[in-house]
């Protein structure tokens, strides 16, 4: 923390305003699913299928040359943003193009998971559970596959009624044929009103004002730019990469940076204490 008495008075704050004020916007691939798992990397949404046995031999070389070009970009915090997002557009555009040509069937989508070695945060269950019996509002914004992350939510039964998903959703054809992504295209550097502006989610939580996000890049920071006369805000970022390079930036944009933490601990703790669980 960088200034950690900023730190406490938000979470007074939200303590003190109690739960009805409360919702929590959180990043989906390495903020909620863990990032690595004894020395090995854990896959994103996107990876799920990039390595699943639907995709060719050609067409996972073709995806893992697409990730890493653009990846060392992405979280390179030396390139200004208005550089990465045109480059961002490229990559997801065209990862998306690739996974259009493996006819890729919705009824393949749950296996394709059940096979993967995604795995979510240790402590995931108790902040999906504490939310959903607190009725706290969790809006996951994610420039991942939303068909894929809902799935991995649905297997491990936290896919709660008070979640809401933004992200990029597969169309199907009526053989259930993957025939395109749906828009607006959401990557890295855009989750912020623009990608919201035709659905009414925040405004239907006006009264929410207080907010918890969670995050893993800074472009994760203007996930909640949409929602109406904010009070407090409490932002935790996970820094799961290049830590020593991008320590001081992490610690200058977010309230709490957890380094290399693959558990959802430390955000637990905090809402225990908001919901009055602790004292
Ligand atoms: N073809 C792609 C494109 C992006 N990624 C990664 O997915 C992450 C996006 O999801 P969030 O839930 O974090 O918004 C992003 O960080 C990219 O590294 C990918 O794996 N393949």
């Amino acid at each position: 923390m960088k200034n950690p008495e900023h730190v406490q008075r938000v979470i007074s704050a939200l303590r003190k305003e109690g739960t009805d004020k409360l919702q929590v916007i959180s990043d989906f691939d390495m903020t909620l699913s863990r990032f690595g798992f004894n020395g090995r990397r854990c896959p994103t949404s996107h990876n799920i299928l990039d390595n699943s046995r639907v995709i060719s031999e050609e067409g996972r070389k073709k995806l893992k040359d697409l990730l890493q070009y653009y990846y060392p970009i992405e979280i390179d915090l030396n390139q200004p943003m208005e550089e990465k997002r045109p480059l961002m557009v490229e990559w997801w555009t065209k990862a998306h193009n690739l996974l259009l040509e493996q006819k890729i069937l919705k009824s393949d989508i749950a296996k394709i998971v059940r096979e993967s070695e995604v795995m979510l945060r240790d402590g995931a269950n108790t902040f999906f559970d504490q939310l959903h019996q607190h009725n706290i509002p969790l809006f996951i914004f994610s420039a991942g596959v939303g068909d894929v992350l809902e799935e991995v939510l649905r297997q491990v039964e936290v896919f709660h009624p008070n979640i809401n998903v933004v992200a990029n959703y597969m169309d199907f054809d009526d053989k259930g044929v993957l025939r395109r992504f749906k828009e607006p295209l959401i990557h890295t550097y855009n989750k912020n009103n623009t990608v919201l502006e035709k659905t009414e989610h925040f405004q239907l939580l006006s009264s929410r004002t207080n907010i918890i996000l969670l995050g893993d890049s800074l472009g994760d920071l203007s996930m909640a730019d949409g929602v109406p006369n904010v009070e407090n805000v409490l932002t935790v970022g996970f820094l799961n990469d290049k830590v020593d390079e991008r320590r001081g930036k992490y610690r200058d944009a977010y309230d709490i940076v957890l380094e290399k933490d693959e558990t959802l601990d430390v955000v637990n703790g905090i809402l225990c204490y908001i919901l009055g669980d602790l004292n």
